[in-house]
């Protein structure tokens, strides 16, 4: 017993120096909204200078620490200024690799100064051991224990009393209002990183004494840490020093209890990974760390110059380059492989994963138990391993999945590190240095990169190219479309009809299985299987790196990372016999990075496509019923005639929606109050009120997108309140939003074939190699004609005035030709000429297609002409309910909401919806 107590005191010692370095994760993130990965070696940075004051010049630690702490000061506030600050309109996916590779150029500077070696430095403290019935703990352990706990303390009274800890919470809390209040963002943003940066060198100034000054070591730091960050949110002063606490004492636990190793690094992330799914998606921190998403590419592919560019490449490799170049393509390809998986999870569906690496492990693992196990041959080990790996993957994004943006990327990290510890670096489990029992072989041609490194870099090649097809393919298919859609907003994805806990499981999934492809590569070319090396945890940041240079959303971003990888072209070319220099190498190339991406944010594959022009692919000539999307503005026409084989949209099948008792509440507001509303087939309900009355809050709760406290929604008498949103809309219930939410990154094409696309899941499978190109449907059509957007098909939303980009988001729901069609404020920005149009559309679609149309609108006009039944609401409760002009007599809604309009407005209602009718 005293043991486990004698553990738990050593673990809370070591949680309380892993507080310290979260504490300064935390600090930096509340001030500017950005995970600083260069964390660790800040505090690496002030180990160093205290080294340098202390033991080379002899300074007491008196003196020694404030100048360590001002190196991490200085070092912290240059990273801003110079590097993050700079991309202040760039992602936050952009920002967050420039800290990544702040720490590569200043993790390359201090190996440079002090090489590899260990460094010990006197403790400052003494470090006699101290009994207390029983239990000896040294008294340095002690003393740090108590100064985290000091400092958390102080912080959180700091933080949350003086002005300047308001200002980082109002900053957090919403940048843009706190700016209004002449709050400078940059001034809070700087200091924050910087006092972040003072509480790394603390804990290094403090955990050097205990572990030696070395690079490593510290530097690994900020995983551990980055978990308690996560524990407290990522916002929360003592929840992160008890998460930290929690780690220190359950990984000193676990080395008690469990031998194999690797478990004690694992444990704590399988229980931060569990702390996070319990808390799910609810769990809402700042923005997605992809906020403003990175361009992606169209994935097309011209087939001659694929093949002229992979033919020359095959010519020099067997007859030009020497060894060197040989590996060079080698590595530039099977690297190359595995950044290509980040482009799926990562480009197109906007998840920041950092175990990509990882499951490049996992698929050389399974290659190679089953080329030992089994004797089978290499060309069937390896697609029975990317589907093997497929499936961990999925199995292991079930859980991750419910948690997204900064929670998804450390989730993914702490998954890293378990699979590292557990598997990868457990020769036990994973079947390390095992001798194969054949040499490699493909269709009985001698593959070993040994005897044959040409012909492996061939096949490396090759494999490249058909992972590069496979992702292109993705893109330009139904599945590309889906992905882009849940990146770009995923309530509005939902309300197409798209699951998209369903989309991001299968990019995850894939691109686990496509990383595995490069992982396999990566380990066969040497003789004997290591796992150890190239796998980690912080191979998959780095490799984030490189693939973010390259363009992450351009499936030639990853073979521009490729090349940069070290042992790729770029440091073959420039490297010599010195040892030092792939240290020089990405020193200076870290500094040109960092210029670099402050100028093409979007990568160097992006910054290419603006200079080369290839030739555009001939187009084949549009058969009935099919258009790529991406036609030129004037053969949209075309297309679309063509595609008039799938016959004219006739009525839609009749539903009624019904909604009883409906009550939403938000904390102590209500929102809707007891609400009861019917909408049959062909008949146009306006719902109308003051602002505030709970109008979009009922289309929520009708259409799925919040939960009621109480009451049934029901269709056709069915009830289908439980349902999810993109369930309501199979059922037949579409909806557009009052602040549009259309898919920006993707044409108006796009946009509406998103939303009446079949919902096939076949084509999970076809596209990876068959992306056919798809129709508009009926409905698709229909809606194009309806709004008259032939023009602005091949256009982006943002390219369009605002009153078109409103048609764009009405027209998008009804292309899914919607029983019960829920508008909220669709005339919001329309003149009045085009509002009046749209109420002459609105009829059509409940007169001639027989939807049922919910409107909540503030144009009066448009309500009292078009409509057939009102409903007022205010302050949460229904009002009036009845035809428009009862309503308009009625006393409590002239007070509430009408007040004189209603003098002006003496159109007669039903002979306006008679003369549409005609
Ligand atoms: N997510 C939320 N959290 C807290 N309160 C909310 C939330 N959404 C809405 N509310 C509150 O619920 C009430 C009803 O808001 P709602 O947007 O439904 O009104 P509305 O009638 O649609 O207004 P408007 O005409 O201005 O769009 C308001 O007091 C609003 O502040």
């Amino acid at each position: 017993m005293n043991g486990a107590i004698q553990l738990a005191l050593v673990g809370m010692t070591s949680g309380s120096l892993l507080a310290l370095t979260a504490l300064g994760i935390v600090i930096a993130y509340r001030g500017s909204g950005i995970i600083n990965f260069s964390h660790g070696i800040v505090g690496t940075v002030a180990a160093f200078a205290y080294w340098e004051l202390n033991a080379g010049l002899g300074l007491s630690p008196v003196l020694a620490v404030p100048g360590a702490l001002l190196a991490a000061a200085l070092c912290g506030y240059l990273t801003y200024r110079l590097a993050i600050q700079r991309m202040a309109r760039t992602s936050a996916l952009s920002r967050t690799i420039v800290s990544l590779i702040v720490l590569v150029v200043v993790q390359s500077g201090l190996t440079l100064r002090y090489g590899a070696d260990e460094r010990i430095v006197q403790s400052m403290f003494p470090t006699d051991p101290v009994s207390l019935f029983g239990i000896h703990l040294g008294q340095n352990r002690i003393i740090t224990f108590l100064i985290a706990t000091a400092l958390v303390v102080l912080l959180t009274v700091c933080y949350g009393r003086t002005r300047f800890g308001l200002a980082t919470s109002a900053q957090a809390e919403n940048p843009i209002a706190s700016a209004a209040l002449g709050i400078s963002p940059v001034r809070i943003a700087t200091t924050n990183w910087v006092i972040g940066s003072v509480f790394a060198g603390i804990a290094g100034v403090l955990l050097a004494p205990i572990v030696g000054v070395q690079i490593v070591t510290l530097t690994h730091l900020i995983v551990p840490a980055l978990a308690a960050a996560l524990i407290g949110g990522l916002r929360s002063f003592p929840l992160t020093y008890l998460g930290a606490l929690l780690i220190g004492v359950t990984q000193a636990e676990v080395t008690r209890y469990v031998a194999t190793p690797g478990w004690a690094d694992a444990v704590p992330f399988l229980l931060i990974v569990l702390v996070m799914v319990w808390r799910g998606a609810g769990d809402r921190i700042r923005s997605a760390i992809v906020e403003r998403r990175p361009k992606v590419g169209a994935g097309q592919v011209r087939p001659l110059i694929l093949l002229a560019l992979v033919g020359g490449a095959i010519v020099l490799l067997t007859t030009v380059f020497g060894l060197p170049y040989v590996t060079a393509m080698t590595i530039t390809c099977t690297y190359g492989i595995i950044l290509l998986s980040s482009v799926v999870i990562t480009g197109y569906t906007g998840q920041l994963s950092l175990s990509q690496f990882s499951f490049a492990g996992i698929g050389a693992v399974l290659t190679g138990l089953l080329l030992t196990g089994t004797g089978m041959p290499f060309l069937l080990a390896i697609p029975l391993s990317l589907v093997g790996t497929f499936v961990v993957g999925a199995v292991l994004g079930v859980p991750l999945l419910r948690t997204r943006g900064v929670n998804f990327a450390v989730a993914t990290l702490g998954c890293a590190v378990a699979i590292q510890g557990v598997l990868l670096q457990n020769p036990a489990y994973s079947g390390a240095y095992t001798p194969l029992p054949n040499p490699l072989e493909l269709f009985g041609w001698r593959i070993d990169s040994l005897a044959h490194p040409e012909r492996w870099a061939v096949v490396c090649l090759v494999a490249f190219v058909l992972a590069g097809l496979v992702v292109a393919n993705v893109r330009r298919g139904r599945v590309g479309r889906r992905m882009i859609a849940v990146r770009t907003n995923e309530r509005a994805a939902e309300s197409v009809g798209l699951n998209p806990w369903r989309v991001r499981l299968y990019a995850f999934a894939l691109s686990a299985a496509i990383a595995a492809l490069g992982g396999i590569l990566v380990v066969f070319r040497q003789p004997t299987m290591v796992f150890e090396r190239g796998f980690l945890a912080f191979d998959s940041i780095l490799g984030l790196s490189y693939v973010v240079l390259g363009g992450i959303g351009y499936i030639a971003g990853p073979l521009l990372g490729g090349l940069g990888h070290p042992g790729g072209f770029i440091s073959t070319l420039l490297d010599s016999d010195s040892a030092t220099m792939p240290l020089w190498i990405a020193l200076v190339g870290g500094v040109l990075s960092i210029w670099y991406l402050q100028v093409r944010p979007d990568g160097a594959a992006e910054g290419l496509g603006r200079h080369i022009h290839l030739p555009r692919p001939r187009r084949r000539q549009a058969r009935a019923g099919t258009t790529t999307g991406t036609s030129t503005g004037t053969s949209t026409g075309t297309v679309i005639s063509t595609a008039m084989g799938t016959g004219p949209a006739g009525r839609v099948p009749e539903r009624v929606l019904e909604g009883e008792g409906l009550t939403v509440a938000f904390g102590g507001v209500v929102a809707v109050d007891d609400v009861s509303l019917r909408v049959g087939p062909g008949e146009v309900v306006g719902l109308i009120g003051p602002n505030g009355a709970g109008k979009t809050t009922l289309i929520d709760a009708i259409t799925g997108a919040t939960n009621p406290k109480s009451g049934t929604v029901t269709l056709d008498g069915r009830p289908i309140g439980s349902m999810r949103m993109y369930r309501r809309v199979h059922e037949g219930i579409g909806r557009s939003f009052q602040s549009l939410e259309l898919f920006d990154d993707m044409t108006v094409a796009d946009n509406l074939k998103a939303s009446a696309d079949a919902r096939s899941s076949s084509v999970y499978l076809t596209d990876l190699v068959w992306p056919r190109p798809t129709a508009f449907t009926a409905g698709a059509l229909a809606a194009v004609e309806l709004f008259e957007l032939g023009p602005d098909l091949d256009r982006l939303p943002t390219e369009l005035p605002y009153g078109r980009r409103r048609l764009v988001g009405i027209a998008r729901a009804v292309a899914a030709e919607p029983s019960v069609l829920c508008l909220d404020e669709p005339a919001a920005g329309l003149s009045s000429t085009e509002s009046a149009e749209l109420g002459t559309l609105l009829r059509r679609l409940a007169d001639e297609r027989g939807m049922g149309v919910l409107v909540v609108e503030h144009d009066m006009e448009l309500v009292m002409r078009v409509c057939d039944r009102l409903i007022v609401m205010e302050r949460g409760r229904v009002i009036a309910d009845g035809t428009p002009a009862e309503v308009r007599r009625d006393p409590r809604v002239i007070a509430a909401y009408l007040g004189d309009e209603t003098e002006s407005q003496e159109t007669e209602p039903t002979r306006e919806r008679e003369e549409v009718e005609q």
